[in-house]
């Protein structure tokens, strides 16, 4: 094992937590409230009783309050990388991402990852259903985590998946990965997500050990 992400000082979480934890005030609040937005907008559909165009008039002058107070973009980034521990920002765990749903991962002693996460509308592909592309998107960062926890990390350069049966919205689903062999600069991950034990989607991919560089 290399890199571990750092505590942050009076944090209390054990090492082997390989994703943010949520901090439930700033930021990370209003994430998690926007999170509810989006679910709710996609469960009001035209059906709905809410004035609309009140809703969206709200909406707005948050986004433009956000907007006024936002500083260069390219700060943010340099903001986003900086330090050596678990990412804020990404779409799959991201504390400070209302794309993602967040998935929270932890590592095993085994050298496994894994994680559960329950998706709602926002992810739906096939009626009541998991979108395959959104499976893609939670294994290849998997994936790319459990390369992270093996120490040998590298860009995804091939990731085949296997849809087995499809993935239900609405139940709790457990993502898991590992990384199975290094040789050189190639690197071999698989993962899975299943519901009551059985595979839903399996990953295999191929990295390729090469970071792009940091903003600075
Ligand atoms: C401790 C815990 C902390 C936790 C903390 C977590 C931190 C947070 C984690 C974030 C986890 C994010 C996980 C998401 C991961 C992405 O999303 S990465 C983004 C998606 N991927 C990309 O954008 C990659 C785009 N492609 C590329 O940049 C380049 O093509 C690559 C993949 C880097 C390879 O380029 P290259 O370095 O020039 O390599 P190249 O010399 O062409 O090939 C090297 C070898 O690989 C082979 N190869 C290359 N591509 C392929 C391919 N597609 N198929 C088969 N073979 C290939 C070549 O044939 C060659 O083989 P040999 O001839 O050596 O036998």
């Amino acid at each position: 094992m290399s890199e571990k992400p750092e505590l942050v000082p009076g944090e209390t979480r054990k090492l082997e937590v390989l994703t943010a934890i949520p901090k439930n005030e700033g930021v990370d609040s209003a994430v998690a409230a926007t999170r509810r937005v989006i679910s709710a907008l996609l469960h009001a559909g035209d059906r709905t009783s809410a004035e609309m165009g009140a809703v969206a008039a709200q909406l707005n002058a948050i986004a433009d309050h956000l907007d006024e107070h936002n500083g260069p973009v390219d700060d943010r980034l340099v903001d986003m990388w900086s330090g050596e521990g678990v990412t804020r920002h990404d779409p799959i765990t991201g504390a400070e991402n209302a794309i993602a749903p967040p998935l929270h991962l932890a590592g095993r002693e085994d050298g496994s990852i894994g994680g559960v996460v329950t998706l709602g509308l926002p992810y739906q592909g096939p009626p009541g259903h998991v979108h395959g592309g959104v499976s893609a998107m939670l294994l290849d960062h998997v994936l790319g985590v459990s390369n992270a926890w093996a120490g040998t990390s590298g860009m995804t350069a091939r990731l085949t998946l296997n849809y087995h049966r499809p993935t239900p919205l609405f139940q709790e689903l457990e993502i898991t990965g590992r990384q199975m062999k290094v040789e050189g600069r190639k690197i071999w991950t698989e993962g899975v997500i299943s519901v009551d034990g059985e595979p839903c989607v399996s990953a295999e991919g191929l990295f390729i050990n090469k970071q792009v560089p940091r903003p600075r």
